[in-house]
């Protein structure tokens, strides 16, 4: 059957709820029976590659259309490599797979600079194209017609699918998964699982082994041991607790990465950067070492991860509402197997206990052994015990 195959070419860096509404869209009004999803090597009109590697964003693509039948995933631009031009896909999908004249499937925003595409009158001939613009947007609406009179003076066979908007962006998501923020509204849970299990588009893999390297020259051989010792015992922890293991690793390896600062060193670190220094940490400025630390992930390393900034800046006080990774970073701190506990029940307790619970247990250990809690530590206790 004629044009009954959309081609949807992306670099779905990563596949979003947008991608997959406008796809459905397209069969259910009847304009293809099916989709066939090409993720590109490289998109030619964008100065940068995608950020995720070729494998996941196919691995990605997949798993989220596995269940539609309609749809199935191509990876010849992946396995072209190089930039990825339509006109070559459109030949190679038409040659291999006996396709009559396909449709391209393109959001609005790609409908504009389609005259500048590579072969574009050639490309024009060999598949028409189904546009997504958004229903109700009536003050576009001139310009869009303005355009499509201009394409199709050009020979561009040319559908609109008016859709309601769906405002997300692949961009929107890498900066939330940037700064560890939800993305499950936003993208089908497989692909937010795999995000949030490769730590994608967060930085933190990357510049993990710089971070650990700078720790091992710059801390004592003892600090640096302790150090990885924590981030043993916080990997179990995660495991155990399903925290996601990266942000975990990078929060244990940075925890203590300027302890052995001198006092003055922390203060005026925090003075040069403007760090808001508490009356207790200005009377003992060792307190200022994680707040320091996490500063200087941001600022050095660009992480800008909220949970990973958060643990660290808090990881010898606790704080109230402190997230997971916070709680698997102050436990495992406490717990690891390097600290000599005045009490060896805590480190079995600590194996059955949820995180809240092994956070109340350290902090009563803590007061056992050195007195009263500080007072922030005590508000996060409290708010650990539900008060
Ligand atoms: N929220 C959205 N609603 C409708 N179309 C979208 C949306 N997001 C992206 N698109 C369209 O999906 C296609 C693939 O987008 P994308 O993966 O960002 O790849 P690229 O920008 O590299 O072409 C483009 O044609 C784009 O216009």
């Amino acid at each position: 059957m004629r044009e009954s195959t959309a081609v949807f070419g992306g670099s779905f860096d990563p596949l979003h709820n947008g991608h997959l509404a406008i796809a459905r869209e397209a069969v259910s009004r009847g304009y293809c029976r099916r989709v066939i999803w090409i993720p590109a090597a490289r998109n030619p009109h964008k100065h940068s590659g995608p950020q995720a590697a070729d494998e996941l964003r196919l691995q990605m693509l997949r798993r989220a259309v596995e269940d539609l039948p309609w749809s199935s995933v191509s990876d010849i631009e992946i396995r072209r490599g190089g930039r990825s031009y339509t006109l070559e896909t459109i030949k190679q999908l038409v040659s291999e797979h006996d396709l009559a004249e396909p449709w391209f499937l393109l959001g609005e925003d790609a409908m504009a600079g389609l005259p500048d595409w590579h072969g574009y009158s050639e490309l024009v001939k060999r598949c028409s194209f189904l546009v997504c613009t958004r229903s109700g947007d009536s003050d576009a609406e001139s310009e869009r017609l303005l355009l499509e009179q201009r394409l199709q003076a050009d020979g561009v066979r040319l559908r609109r699918i008016e859709i309601d908007p769906i405002d997300v962006s692949s961009t929107e998501i890498r900066m939330r998964a940037r700064r560890g923020q939800d993305i499950y509204q936003l993208v089908p849970a497989v692909v937010a699982d795999c995000i949030v299990h490769e730590a994608l588009y967060t930085g933190i893999p990357e510049v993990y082994p710089d971070i650990c390297a700078r720790a091992e020259q710059e801390m004592s051989q003892q600090r640096f041991a302790h150090s990885l010792r924590v981030e043993t015992t916080a990997m179990h922890l995660a495991e155990r607790h399903r925290v996601p293991i990266w942000p975990v690793r990078l929060a244990a390896i940075a925890h203590d990465l300027v302890r052995e600062w001198s006092p003055q060193r922390l203060l005026s670190y925090a003075r040069q950067f403007g760090l808001a220094v508490s009356d207790q940490q200005l009377a003992t400025p060792v307190l200022l070492h994680g707040l320091c630390a996490a500063d200087l992930l941001h600022r050095e390393y660009g992480i800008l991860h909220e949970s990973v900034l958060r643990a660290v800046a808090h990881h010898t006080l606790g704080q109230r509402g402190m997230d997971d990774i916070g709680k698997v970073l102050f436990v495992a701190d406490y717990a690891e197997p390097g600290r000599r506990l005045p009490d060896p029940r805590l480190r079995q307790a600590l194996q059955n206990a949820d995180l809240s619970e092994s956070c109340a247990m350290v902090l009563e250990d803590q007061r056992s052994r050195f007195g009263e809690l500080s007072p922030d530590t005590r508000l996060f206790y409290e708010w650990l015990k539900g008060r």
